[in-house]
């Protein structure tokens, strides 16, 4: 399908014959393929920072399906592939070592770079499939709470399967509209706000987003914006970090949401820190008021079309911390024997809180588990922290999401490596051999890496892995 004409006339005009045409060139081009380490699963955060460090041979990071061809300059753990794998065949994949994801969107961690993200509470209000917030929740760390929303249910539960997949155990997946997470009030350090917008930049990557294209669909995406951005605003504490990004060029989307927004957030909206760009990034940096801006064209920057922007929202904006009331209990205590089986599970079991909701028993950090609590009484949170499992008889029997946490005691179980055959079978739920596993509960891992949980029974095994994860690809 070719470029939409008012959309090609616009660039035309807007960015010049010569620039407008190299920009729908390049929409035309293939796509550049890259991938986001997942640090806790890579031992990528040991690699030494600076843009042409870092870059591991395949077999060094243990990751034998990426042809890695060079680094994102702007994220620590981005890296360009030089050819596109079969994903959905790589074990890796299914095991959270990485996520594929685009380059330029990466930058939202480079934007956060001068902020203090360990330990803080991020709110990615626009989440689903992950890609963002799977990049926060390794910034956060233990002790930081990402709270991950995504207004379509279906969208939600592909956004928790991500979470769970990325192991870090710090997120909380919430199913509602911005306002519900307005009403937390200067409760968020960092927001942001990923928005739906007219997908201009993903014009090469997703043909559909062509077919998609209308000058009122722009108009509508607009006014959503402001809508969003005016409850990113309530939620965001003062002194906190607002990082606003679309994957469109439209200017009415883009530098035009935030000129509305400052006409009715003033001063209250102040500059942060510098953000260092590079020359030879091609990004365009601008501003909007307070708002520093980044413009990712595909024609001079490696990765696709995307918008970024980040100010800080000033001391002086005053604004009381505020929860709504809780609507309804929803964690339950576990008894001491039960605790006590938990802990056997997890690695760190004095910084962790455990409690069961339904029949499930979970698993939160310490640090932010009653804010964990207080979301849970007040919004519909369909993930959070750890699942554990359920425990009968004074037994866990492991939820799938244990095996991908990052915290998970390893040696509370057998491990059985399984070799890349065996693993597919596995992934398809279909038989696997009895040969390698312990009797009882095993971790299966492939490359030592854990991906689900299997029981062998005498000459007998019960493949746990989940059938809403099984691949169908042959
Ligand atoms: C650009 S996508 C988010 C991508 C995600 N941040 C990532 O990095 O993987 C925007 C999301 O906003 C959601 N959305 C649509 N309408 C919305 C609204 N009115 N309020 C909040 N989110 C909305 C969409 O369902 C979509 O998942």
């Amino acid at each position: 399908m070719t470029l939409p004409a008012k959309f090609v006339e616009r660039v035309l005009r807007d960015l010049g014959g010569t620039e407008g045409a190299a920009l729908c060139a390049a929409l035309d081009a293939e796509p550049p393929v890259s991938v986001r380490l997942n640090p806790a699963k890579t031992g990528a955060d040991t690699l030494p920072a600076g843009p042409d460090a870092g870059l591991p041979v395949p077999e060094a990071a243990g990751l034998p399906a990426l042809a890695i061809a060079g680094r994102v300059p702007w994220s620590r753990d981005g890296r360009y592939l030089a050819v596109r794998p079969s994903f959905t065949l790589d074990p890796d994949f299914h095991a959270g070592a990485y996520y594929v994801q685009e380059a330029s969107s990466q930058f939202v961690g480079h934007l956060l770079a001068a902020v203090r993200t360990e330990g803080a509470r991020i709110l990615d209000l626009c989440a689903a499939p992950g890609g963002k917030t799977t990049l926060y929740a390794s910034l956060a760390g233990p002790d930081g709470l990402v709270v991950a929303n995504e207004i379509d249910r279906r969208r939600a539960s592909v956004l928790a399967d991500n979470v769970r997949k990325w192991g870090t155990g710090n997120v909380a997946v919430t199913t509602c509209e911005p306002r519900a997470l307005g009403d937390f009030e200067a409760w968020f350090d960092v927001v942001a706000v990923d928005a739906p917008c007219s997908g201009e930049g993903m014009f090469r990557k997703d043909p559909d987003a062509r077919g998609e294209w209308s000058e009122g669909n722009v108009k509508q995406c607009a006014a959503r914006q402001d809508e969003i951005l005016r409850e990113a605003w309530r939620a965001l504490k003062p002194g906190g970090t607002l990082v606003y990004s679309t994957c469109t060029f439209n200017r009415d989307e883009d530098e035009g949401a935030l000129e509305r927004m400052a006409a009715w957030a003033g001063d209250e909206i102040a500059e942060s820190e510098e953000t260092a760009v590079e020359d030879a990034w091609g990004i365009v940096c601008g501003r909007v008021g307070a708002f520093r801006t980044f413009r990712f064209y595909p024609h001079r920057t490696c990765g696709e079309g995307f918008f970024a922007a980040v100010a800080r929202k000033s001391f002086d904006a005053g604004g009381r911390v505020r929860a709504p009331k809780a609507r309804r209990t929803v964690f339950a205590a576990v008894d001491r024997k039960t605790a006590g089986e938990l802990a056997r599970w997890v690695r760190n079991p004095g910084g962790m809180r455990f409690a069961a909701v339904a029949d499930t028993c979970y698993a939160w950090y310490a640090a932010q588990a009653d804010a964990v609590r207080t979301l849970s009484e007040a919004l519909p949170v369909i993930y959070s922290g750890v699942a554990l499992g359920q425990v009968f008889k004074g037994v866990l029997k492991p939820d799938p999401a244990l095996a991908f946490f990052d915290g998970l005691n390893r040696g509370a179980l057998h491990a059985a490596e399984l070799d890349d055959e065996e693993t597919l079978r596995f992934l398809r739920r279909q038989d696997i051999a009895a040969g390698g596993l312990a009797e009882g509960m095993n971790l299966v891992c492939s490359r030592g890496r854990a991906l689900g949980f299997a029981k062998r029974i005498g000459a007998r095994v019960n493949n746990l892995y989940p059938n809403s994860l099984r691949i169908i690809k042959q």
